[in-house]
């Protein structure tokens, strides 16, 4: 069963400059298309990984489906319920505590006045449930010790501290986590115990995984399905395993080319080629096609819709079309 059902999801941002506006009248808003028409289903007890560039619309999907954003248009069905028409705010009140969110930046996130005991059991606290030794019971299941309930977030690492967000989000005992960039600002060799502590946790008491990321390889072995999204839009969507190994879109083998390369110091060396274009004015047809090097005259032109392909989807002209660098 679906435990999410993301139909239509379109983000329109007004970017006008009001004194702009108020100076020189009849001059056109300026708006910004951040998510376009993007459907997808997460099934109970899998992960969805969001990917793409800087700027294609990842956060502002996650802001919507925990409701932190309104859409412009389009459903965000959770658990079988609507949460843009539901009207009831009971209901509303019961799927958001099903909902947690870990963000980027651990340290941000944390109250650094709080001790960790109650930043851990705020959540359930607020709601009047029983918080007896559920921080110690939760710091243990995110590899950190039962002991550190009277510290304080400045106390901890990077790494320790993504924990200790996991173990917030937990508290709820939540059936869907929306995960936005959890392991980026943190070490490459942290990054991967946090990732392995996400997974096993996700075993264990059943979640549902919604995890943004700008990199395919952070998400390729935790992911069930993949989407990659180009300026707000779904290009393509398939298993890690076909994406990494039969890519449908120019643009996921290019993220695929471009991934996991990394300098002495961590840095990525070779990004994606082009520039990403203008939000506010993309490209007529394909938004890629500027970008693509299978662009012919149909992909300025005509914009392709998602269709399925080889067990996925994909939205390109010359679908399948793609041969990855290391593979030539
Ligand atoms: N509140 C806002 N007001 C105006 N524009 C916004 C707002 N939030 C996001 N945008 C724009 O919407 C587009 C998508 O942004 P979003 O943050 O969702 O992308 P992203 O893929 O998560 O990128 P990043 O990895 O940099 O966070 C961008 O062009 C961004 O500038």
């Amino acid at each position: 069963m679906n435990l999410v059902s993301i139909k239509n999801l379109t983000r329109v941002f007004d970017v006008s400059k009001p004194w702009l506006n108020r100076v020189i009248e009849r001059l056109p808003k300026r708006m910004l298309t951040a998510v376009s028409d993007v459907s997808f289903e997460i099934p109970e007890r899998t992960t969805y990984a969001l990917v793409g560039e800087s700027g294609s619309g990842k956060s502002t999907i996650g802001k919507m489906v925990v409701g932190l954003l309104r859409p412009t248009s389009g459903n965000v069905e959770i658990d079988g319920v609507d949460l843009v028409t539901e009207s009831d705010a009971a209901v509303i009140d019961r799927i958001r505590t099903d909902i947690q969110m870990i963000f980027q930046d651990p340290f941000a996130s944390l109250n650094p006045r709080w001790r960790v005991r109650d930043i851990i059991a705020e959540p359930v606290a607020a709601r009047g449930g029983n918080t007896d030794g559920l921080a110690e019971r939760l710091l243990e299941q995110v590899g950190l010790s039962a002991d550190d309930v009277n510290k304080y977030p400045h106390q901890f690492s990077g790494g320790q501290r993504q924990r200790l967000c996991v173990a917030r989000a937990l508290a709820s005992e939540p059936k869907l986590i929306v995960c936005d960039e959890p392991t980026s600002a943190l070490d490459v060799s942290v990054q991967a115990q946090v990732l392995n502590l996400m997974s096993d946790l996700k075993e264990v008491h059943g979640l549902t995984y919604l995890f943004i990321s700008h990199d395919l390889t952070v998400v390729r072995h935790m992911a069930d399905t993949i989407g990659v999204l180009y300026l707000g839009r779904l290009v393509e969507e398939a298993s890690p395993d076909a994406l990494f190994t039969t890519p449908a879109h120019p643009y996921t083998a290019m993220l695929i080319d471009a991934a996991p390369r990394l300098d002495a110091f961590g840095r990525e060396v070779e990004p994606p080629e082009g520039e990403i274009p203008d939000p506010i004015d993309p490209p007529k047809g394909c938004a890629f096609h500027p970008r693509c090097p299978l662009a012919t005259d149909i992909c300025s032109a005509e914009r392709p819709t998602l269709q399925p392909f080889n067990g996925g989807r994909v939205a390109c002209h010359h679908a399948g079309q793609v041969a990855l660098k290391g593979a030539a």
